[in-house]
């Protein structure tokens, strides 16, 4: 809670300040028209003349326009609140993300939830926690206010209000808990019916889900989920009704009761006629106050729960250990070594790599081939530093990686992921998040976008290079967006790794696997220009296209079993001869 109420502070103090003030306002108001009319009830009684009540006339109309004033000033104040907390929230829990180093949480189905809700919380919680804590500040003020002012007129009256609340105050204690649980056990039914909403009209799944004609299917699984959430929220509002059907009668009997008991005072002279006003004012008063108060508690419980997701993104460990005087990272110059490196994704995983030795010299083309499923993509992150070799270590000029500043050390490097990212922005800005400094250099892009083979296409496109990539909805100023073919998304993202052809180590995986022979023989010639004197790692099914590499290593289940040149493993009549010649003589590699 601390942590809610540290960020609504942090967000602006004053907003905060005048939110409690506003609220205090809004809890004087019942109160004073309360006495107000007591006091005016008693001198009407005692027959006081006009002069004598101007001033409790004025008083109360005056305390009528603060009463009308003060929901709409609240509300104001309020929604000013929920939204710069909720920016600070944005803001605070997507640092925490972006502060991950490695993947493996990105990778965990129960920190995804967490995310999910604590971005669902997050925005709203601190407001919300705030504003409940405030509804008690006002409800103590209103409750505490009205019984002090009856225990002041007659102790007896104060008493019978407050047991007239207590069955109101057990009821709503006991449905918040009930509510709360009910929410909790429904989160996971609402997120399946999301996912399944989300399915149902996403672009990408929509062809799949039409030539499967899965529609039907998913629809009938959105609505079971629903109907599940129908049925508790059904549940939960029978109890609640069933509670307020037995109680609240109880409530107005004992508030009745006093209300007979007060008349006859009144009538045996005992109590004033303004006595009875503002008995009948604090039972309403009290039993109102006390049932919010308690639904303020549930509720707050309630975004409390969800808010400890937002808490523990935010203080979640790092998944990758940082040094926190981390070695400082030299250009390579010698080599990058992997001993004796062991690794798989968690304990429960297979080994993903068995033992791998291998070195990539600095000016050398390495390519890693090998069977679907061998580790090579595996080992790329490894040398990125995504996940930390479970056993065995990788030397950068002979600094373990572990010793490095992993943002250092990424720097180093250009990449082009096997499952590279599709922006949804312009063809130019697809370029240029490969280096944000380039971003606007015109020329570096568009070479960048030649060397990968595309400058024509995205230069024919409506607007160029600012031509949108997305069918995401833009505003009328930006025309419409285009959708590229799967080959012209390839080559886009491997432009955007060449911006970065000038760092320290290139690492391409699979960069022609979609386009078509042709451009594919023309990427590599013109990668293989590019390589020249680079430290560089290729990745590539094709065996011609990598087989004027320096070395050549073939990965087979997680293991180097063969490490050479082109010619050197030709002669050796191995699994890269036998793999190359049945590729040379027209056969694909088989599956498996
Ligand atoms: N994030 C992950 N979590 C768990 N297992 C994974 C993960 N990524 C890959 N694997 C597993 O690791 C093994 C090696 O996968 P990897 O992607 O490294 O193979 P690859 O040699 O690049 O294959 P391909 O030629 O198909 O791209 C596979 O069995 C795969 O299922």
């Amino acid at each position: 809670m601390s942590l809610a109420v540290t960020l609504a502070w942090r967000s602006g103090p004053l907003r905060l300040l005048s939110y409690l003030l506003a609220t205090l306002c809004s809890a004087a108001v019942p109160l004073s028209v309360a006495w107000l009319t007591k006091l005016t009830l008693d001198k009407v009684a005692a027959g006081t003349t006009w002069q004598e009540l101007a001033p409790l006339a004025v008083g109360l109309a005056l305390v009528g326009v603060i009463s009308s004033l003060m929901p709409g000033v609240l509300k104001y104040v309020r929604s000013a609140l929920e939204r710069a907390t909720g920016l600070l929230a944005q803001e605070r829990l997507f640092g925490a993300v972006n502060g991950f180093t490695g993947l493996a949480r990105f990778e965990d189905p129960a920190f995804l939830d967490r995310l999910q809700l604590a971005r669902q919380s997050g925005g709203m919680t601190p407001g919300q926690v705030v504003d409940t804590g405030l509804q008690l500040v006002h409800g103590v003020v209103v409750v505490g206010g009205f019984l002090a002012g009856l225990f002041v007129m007659n102790p007896l009256m104060a008493g019978i209000v407050v047991v007239s609340a207590v069955p109101v105050l057990v009821s709503e204690i006991w449905l918040s808990r009930w509510r709360a649980e009910m929410m909790w056990q429904i989160a996971p039914m609402q997120r399946w019916e999301i996912f399944y909403g989300m399915l149902m009209s996403d672009v990408s799944a929509a062809k799949e889900i039409r030539l499967f004609g899965l529609g039907d299917w998913l629809r009938h699984r959105m609505l079971r989920e629903r109907r599940m959430v129908n049925r508790a929220q059904q549940r939960m509002d029978r109890r609640e009704l069933a509670m307020e059907a037995t109680l609240s009668p109880l409530s107005a009997v004992v508030a009745g009761a006093g209300l007979l008991w007060a008349i006859a005072a009144a009538g045996s002279g005992r109590l004033t006629i303004g006595d009875v006003s503002m008995f009948v004012a604090a039972v309403a008063g009290v039993q109102t106050g006390l049932a919010q108060m308690a639904g303020n508690v549930a509720a707050a419980h309630q975004q409390l729960l969800l808010f400890a997701h937002f808490q523990a993104v935010l203080t979640a460990e790092q998944d990758l250990p940082v040094p926190k005087r981390p070695t400082r990272l030299q250009p390579l110059r010698h080599r990058i070594e992997l001993k004796d490196v062991w690794f798989r994704y968690s304990p429960d995983h297979p080994w993903v790599l068995k033992g791998v030795d291998l070195t990539i010299r600095y000016g050398t083309t390495v390519a890693l081939v090998g069977r679907n499923g061998a580790g090579k993509s595996t080992l790329i992150k490894l040398l990125g530093r995504f996940y930390d070799p479970t056993r065995g270590v990788i030397l950068w000029d002979g600094v373990d990686l572990r010793d490095l500043d992993p943002a250092e050390l990424r720097r180093r490097l250009g990449v082009l992921f096997q499952d590279f990212m599709q922006y949804d922005l312009t063809a130019r800005e697809n370029i240029g998040l490969g280096d944000l400094e380039l971003m606007d250099d015109r020329s570096r892009v568009e070479q960048a976008a030649r060397e990968a083979g595309v400058h024509d296409t995205l230069a024919g496109l409506p607007r160029g290079y600012d031509t949108s990539l997305t069918r995401i909805l833009l505003p009328e100023d930006q025309g419409t967006g285009v959708t590229l073919s799967g080959g012209q998304w390839q080559r886009v993202a491997l432009s955007r790794a060449l911006l970065r052809g000038d760092r320290d180590l290139l690492i391409l995986d699979e960069p022609s696997s979609g386009l078509d022979a042709e451009s594919e023989h023309a990427i590599h010639s013109r990668l293989r220009t590019l390589r020249r004197g680079r430290t560089s790692v290729l990745i590539s099914h094709r065996l011609s296209a990598v087989r004027d590499a320096d070395h050549l290593v073939v990965l087979e289940a997680g293991k180097v079993v063969e490490q050479g040149t082109h010619e050197e493993l030709m002669s050796a009549g191995g699994r890269y001869a036998e793999l190359f010649t049945l590729q040379a003589s027209g056969y694909r590699e088989p599956v498996g």
